[in-house]
């Protein structure tokens, strides 16, 4: 199975995809094809150059800036969609991609039959959007939750509000810290992300 995977900044998570492509549980199941980012500095573009995998970079300020914020994003969108398509990738994976995927997108992909995957440091429908983490540790520390987590789930146009595919459930300890908070989350993602690719591509995880 071919990957396309999108980043918007440290790459973490596409090491994990790269990592397991290479010599873990992805071997000979799927290749990360092609990375794309719509951040210019995102550390995850000299990952994927370090692996040797062709990357790009779309992004949306120079369509703003010609065309205006509601025209420029609909253009940048339209074009994003048809790259998209071009590559035909088995796969989308968004990991750390934080751009929201607006349906001009979402119906050029399902069009082409093309299946979309998004990573989110929360569990289904508690902190959708953006800074899940802090606001998990915030509820916290109010007595409000004792555990978070992170979840893989279908891309659909309502933020994070896609059918999951693979969740994990973790504690939020008294002595926690935002900090180790993260560093669990991200260690359990990372796990988590790749397992839900190998049950996509070998087919044990039906498609939408
Ligand atoms: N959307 C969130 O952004 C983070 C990306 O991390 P990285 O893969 O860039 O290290 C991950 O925690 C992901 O859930």
């Amino acid at each position: 199975a071919s990957l396309l995977v999108l980043i918007s900044g440290s790459g973490s998570n596409l090491q994990a995809i790269i990592d397991a492509t290479q010599s873990g549980i992805l071997k000979d199941k799927a290749v990360v094809k092609h990375v794309l980012s719509n951040r210019k500095k995102a550390f995850g573009l000299e990952r994927a150059a370090k692996a040797g995998i062709p990357t790009s970079v779309h992004t949306l300020l120079p369509y703003k800036k010609e065309h205006g914020d509601e025209e420029g994003r609909r253009l940048f969108d339209e074009e994003l969609g048809r790259q998209l398509v071009e590559h035909n990738p088995s796969l989308i994976v968004c990991a750390g991609w934080m751009h929201i995927l607006s349906p001009i997108v979402l119906n050029q992909l399902s069009a082409h039959n093309i299946p979309i995957i998004n990573l989110h440091p929360a569990l289904p429908n508690a902190f959708n959007g953006i800074h899940a983490i802090e606001r998990a540790y915030e509820a916290s520390r109010q007595g409000k939750i004792n555990e978070t987590g992170c979840m893989v789930h279908w891309v659909i146009a309502e933020v994070d509000g896609g059918k999951p595919i693979a969740i994990q459930r973790i504690p939020i300890t008294q002595d926690d810290t935002v900090d180790s908070l993260e560093a669990k989350i991200h260690a359990e993602e990372h796990k988590l992300l790749v397992q839900a690719i190998h049950d996509i591509v070998t087919g044990a995880v039906p498609r939408p």
